[in-house]
């Protein structure tokens, strides 16, 4: 189904589903339905070695982590971790609805609000109307791009009403993210040859990297592919281990190095095991960093030099994890980040917090980066390919 043929849906309502839809909400079900979200054995901890910080067996793992901002404390963690399977599963647009219900009271109800106010459309109504878009994140240069393309488009469909222009509204938020697009890099990168998928997430503090490593690492295992984790934030006390829960729970082996040590280290013993092992996936986890932070940022490269050194490619994704509620500050760490480290794409996570969503477009716009998953809720069921339609009826679907 086409992207307005999807909105025109959930806009205006239709009786039956399609077939591509059916097919969505059945893999919806198998993919909460799979067997590995209950392990049953332990999988494999692989220390990674350390010629200059032996660790004995008989060492402790580090002391319990410290809260981090962004951080619940362990036992929330733990206990997002063992979600209960639900009982009821979610289509990809339930998803979406049920994420953003709390985005939606915020960005969806000052719209709401806003369109109370004016009962005619005119020139002060566009003016305020972009206003409020540079207010909800999306940018100057997209609302400004966005307000003109309204204009236009309210005097194309003659207009006069507001209610007319809230479908316009959402149809126009969603083709500009289209337009921007590189239809090649809209989804993860998947090589076709067999060859092992390595994924680098980078990001700051507690922007969610672990979780959704951790996320990610159950839906590939549930498609039956073989995964391998790698614990690269040796950086914060307790993200090993929180990587390691991770992959008890989701059956999948986790490369660990001691607290401190070297992640180049890691990345570097992980990626010899990955390509030795033939893995389909290498998910390295990294530590939170200011983005503004020379040593932090080197790190980075350092760890990226690793991968190349070994696989003679690129990783397959690099992707900057971002809070979805960072708002405008999460365009300025996209550009900072992609200085170190080239990204190939975005996960929005938290966007079932009170994210003010705009700022997808602003990244989208400026930098023509896609979001390729977004985060919508601590399970492990809660992740989503980035669907722009969805997402767009998701902030919305109050307004519409
Ligand atoms: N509500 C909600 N919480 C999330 C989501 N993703 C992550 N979290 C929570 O955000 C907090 C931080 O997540 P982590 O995955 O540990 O973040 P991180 O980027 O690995 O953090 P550092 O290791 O400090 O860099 C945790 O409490 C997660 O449970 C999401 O999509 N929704």
């Amino acid at each position: 189904m086409g992207l307005f043929d999807k909105i025109k849906k959930s806009l205006f309502g239709e009786e039956e589903a399609k077939p591509d839809e059916e097919k969505q909400a059945k893999e919806a079900k198998e993919l909460e339905a799979g067997p590995a979200e209950k392990a049953e054995e332990s999988p494999e901890t692989i220390r990674a070695e350390q010629p200059d910080q032996e660790l004995t067996d008989e060492e402790e793992p580090s002391a319990a982590a410290e809260p981090v901002a962004g951080h619940a404390a362990d036992e929330e963690q733990a206990e997002a971790i063992n979600d209960p399977v639900p009982a009821e599963s979610l289509s990809q647009e339930e998803l979406y609805e049920k994420g953003l219900e709390k985005t939606n009271k915020g960005f969806g109800a000052r719209l709401n609000q806003f369109f109370a106010q004016f009962r005619t459309v005119d020139e002060d109504f566009f003016d305020n109307l972009e206003e409020l878009l540079i207010e909800s994140d999306v940018g100057y240069e997209t609302a400004t791009d966005l307000t003109t393309e309204l204009r236009n488009e309210a005097k194309l469909q003659n207009a006069k009403s507001r209610d007319d222009l809230k479908k316009v509204i959402v149809e126009k938020l969603v083709e500009l993210y289209d337009k921007n697009g590189d239809t090649d890099n809209e989804h993860l990168r998947v090589h076709q040859d067999g060859k092992t998928n390595i994924y680098l997430f980078v990001g700051v503090n507690g922007a969610g990297k672990t979780t959704t490593v951790g996320k990610l690492a159950k839906r590939f295992r549930d498609e039956g592919k073989s995964v391998l984790l790698a614990a690269a934030d040796t950086f914060r006390a307790g993200a090993v281990e929180q990587l390691v829960e991770w992959g008890k729970r989701v059956d999948v082996p986790v490369v660990t190095g001691k607290d401190q040590a070297d992640p180049a280290s890691v990345v570097f013993d992980a990626t010899t095991k990955a390509l030795h092992d033939q893995v389909d996936y290498l998910l390295i986890d990294t530590a939170g960093r200011l983005q503004n932070k020379k040593n932090l940022m080197g790190e980075l490269e350092k760890i990226e030099r690793t991968i190349k050194k070994q696989a003679p490619a690129e990783p397959t994704e690099t992707l900057l994890v971002l809070d979805g509620s960072t708002g405008q500050n999460a365009l300025l760490q996209a550009k900072d980040f992609d200085k170190t480290t080239k990204l190939t794409g975005l996960v929005l996570t938290k966007l079932d917090g009170s994210s003010k969503g705009g700022v997808v477009l602003a990244i989208r716009n400026e930098m023509k980066l896609p979001v390729k998953l977004v985060g919508l809720g601590e399970k492990s069921s809660d992740l989503a390919d980035f669907d722009a339609a969805s997402y767009a009826v998701g902030l919305f679907h109050d307004l519409v």
